[in-house]
């Protein structure tokens, strides 16, 4: 039940994340230390192909002659800078990949068709300001964040958006080589936008490296002509992390957009959040994790002694959790799967705040019935299964579709009567 790769979350370039937990991937190829060390000799100089640029339309649909690497054998191609200054009623985009890959943006439907992202409520202007479900503030401890502007519930879309930036997840130029190029992307974009990038939040610090700064504090994997792309969506960056977030995220490669949904009822000025770290894994790991990734620790509520409840309560129920959906993924004639075992994994997730990764524990709930003959426990969780996976994965994830397809044929599954007892 893992999600496709191209729908994971990249908190920039960490794969083992995004096939772990379909969650937070931020991981090292970027801004690797050996890279760090040769910027600090070679530095870097941001603006250099700058003037390569025009401003002719020679180029459509991009507004610039796009600037670029020379060819390289790794990747078999160059990597060129691609902006479309008007994109999305002049909010801009600009990408940084090959020309083959490129051409495959520019056939995207919100390329083809300027109104394709406007008539889904995505980017929605600054004239609808007061309609907005968020806005941001600062955090004690944890910079800005964003907020619920009103009460929302579990499936109430929060931020749709489109990115500023999308640079190709290659591994091939050095650190300050490829600044130089994001530079030239950011640069292209229009005023207003590249300023917004700037102030997103950072983890080194460092000028020279602004541009991959950004990135890797705050970008996602997304996979576009097949090559994984890092993009910053600058609202949905405001999101802060929890262990046990109250929103949950996809990326829709098609329409280039990030979407964001409630996953349990919101309060109106609740800090919304996201899970940069694979829920399941121990307080220990997790907080190694954002630690050395992010450089924060968490304090949220799977991280802190609250009340009775301590630190290896909250382990003991994630290892509770991970214990239950093996013994329910056990098909052989020995398995102690059991309804009872499928429904204590239910209230677990629940418990536990996991309610952004539930189709894993409904899909556990709707084979089990189903494996035992109930058609009823088997449709019920299905539907669940379906509804939480396209909050997780989006409205046209093949793994909504199988859970759609149990729903409506329960019987005509290979699970069902799998397993006599229950
Ligand atoms: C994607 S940004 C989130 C928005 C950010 N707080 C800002 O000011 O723009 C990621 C950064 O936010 C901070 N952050 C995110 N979640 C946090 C948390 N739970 N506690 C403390 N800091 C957090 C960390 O500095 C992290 O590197």
């Amino acid at each position: 039940q893992e999600a496709p790769l191209s729908l994971e979350k990249s908190s920039i370039f960490d794969s083992d994340i995004a096939v772990e937990a379909g969650s937070g991937t931020y991981g090292d190829e970027f801004l690797s230390g050996s890279d760090q060390a040769e910027l600090a000799i070679e530095g870097g100089d941001a603006t250099s192909s700058h003037d390569q640029r025009t401003t002719t339309t020679d180029h459509s649909p991009w507004s610039y002659k796009p600037v670029c690497t020379d060819y390289l054998d790794e990747l078999g191609d160059q990597l060129c800078v691609y902006t479309d200054t008007t994109f999305s009623n002049g909010r801009g985009i600009s990408i940084f990949t090959t020309p083959q890959i490129a051409q495959e943006f520019a056939s995207l439907l919100p390329f083809q068709d300027p109104s394709a992202l406007s008539s889904r409520g995505i980017n929605p202007g600054s004239g609808n300001v007061d309609n907005m479900p968020w806005y941001t503030a600062p955090i004690p401890g944890k910079g800005v964040g964003m907020l619920a502007s009103r009460s929302l519930q579990r499936g109430d879309l929060i931020t749709a958006y489109t990115p500023y930036l999308l640079a190709h997840m290659e591994n091939v130029l050095s650190t300050p080589e490829r600044e130089r190029f994001l530079r030239v992307a950011l640069d292209q974009l229009p005023a207003a936008s590249r300023d917004v990038y700037l102030g997103l939040a950072k983890i080194y610090g460092e000028p020279s490296v602004v541009v991959q700064d950004v990135v890797k504090a705050n970008a996602f994997e997304m996979q576009i002509g097949g090559q994984m792309h890092l993009a910053v969506f600058p609202e949905a960056s405001r999101m802060n992390h929890a262990c046990a977030p109250n929103a949950q995220y996809f990326l829709s490669p098609g329409l280039l957009t990030h979407f964001v949904h409630a996953v349990r009822p919101i309060a109106r000025g609740e800090e919304v959040t996201i899970s940069y770290a694979p829920p399941l894994r121990l307080h220990a790991d997790r907080q190694a994790y954002l630690q050395s990734t992010f450089q924060f620790t968490c304090t949220c509520a799977r991280c802190t002694h609250s009340g009775d409840r301590t630190l290896e309560d909250a382990d003991k129920a994630t290892e509770d959790i991970i214990a239950l959906q093996w013994a329910l993924s056990q098909w052989g004639s020995n398995s102690t799967a059991s309804v009872k075992k499928a429904e204590m994994l239910v209230g677990l997730y629940r418990q536990e705040g996991l309610d952004a990764f539930l189709d894993d524990a409904y899909g556990h709930a709707a084979l089990t019935y189903n494996a035992v003959g109930s058609a009823r426990g088997a449709k019920k969780y299905a539907k669940l299964a379906a509804e939480a996976a396209r909050l997780k994965y989006g409205p046209d994830a093949e793994a909504a579709m199988e859970w759609d397809r149990i729903m409506k044929d329960p019987m005509g599954h290979s699970s069902w009567r799998r397993r006599k007892t229950g």
